[in-house]
């Protein structure tokens, strides 16, 4: 059958079933993956095993390796956590809200000429259920848990996979190289890494 119109993902496991057929093929299709991750409608008992919060920043836990295709994680933001300005290594970045809201800041990349602030585009409220889509040639983002009383949770997906990001300083468009770690994978914590600081960005 073609899949014109998007297969309907029914749990988080047929949703990652869905994704490994789709990135069998070397060419990726954004609205396609976009659609079917916003057909997929969240149920926290299918991703609660993944989902540990930090008291001081959003966490990021790995659930699907794709084949070495895509990586798939579960993001994890507590009231009031946010990322900083960031790139996505030249990869597709796929963002689906599974709880709560989360703020995503848009600014253009920092040029030589406009020194200080950086210029931001535009914002938006991601509902749940909603997939934001970015990649380095939109812009840079900033994605934020506004609300002081509530947690939200966040899957991603990046093709290809990616471990380092650049993070810029709003005032200044300064960047910075930084690893990005796992807090957990396959729902098992990951040892704490000595060597490494453990950054996110
Ligand atoms: N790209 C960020 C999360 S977000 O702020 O889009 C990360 O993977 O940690
Ligand atoms: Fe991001």
């Amino acid at each position: 059958m073609e899949r014109t119109e998007v297969t309907k993902a029914e749990s988080l496991e047929d949703l990652i079933k869905i994704l490994h057929k789709i990135f069998e093929s070397d060419t990726i299709n954004v609205e396609e993956v976009q659609s079917v991750m916003e057909s997929y409608q969240t149920k926290p008992q299918e991703w609660m095993k993944y989902a540990k919060f930090d008291q001081y920043r959003y966490t990021r836990h790995l659930v699907d390796e794709g084949n070495g295709k895509f990586n798939l994680m579960i993001l994890c933001w507590g009231e009031g956590h946010g990322s900083s300005i960031h790139d996505h290594t030249d990869s597709h970045c796929f963002m689906k809200l599974l709880q709560g809201q989360l703020k995503e800041t848009l600014f253009d990349w920092p040029s030589a000429k406009t020194k200080g602030d950086m210029v931001q585009k535009s914002q938006r409220v991601l509902q749940e259920n909603q997939v934001a889509y970015i990649n380095d040639s939109l812009g840079l983002h900033r994605v934020e848990n506004g609300s002081h009383t509530e947690c939200a949770a966040s899957l991603h997906l990046y093709s290809p996979p990616f471990q380092f990001c650049q993070t810029f300083d709003q005032r200044t468009g300064h960047k910075n190289t930084v690893k990005m770690t796992f807090c957990s994978k396959f729902g098992e914590k990951t040892p704490f890494e000595t060597t490494i600081s453990q950054e996110n960005n």
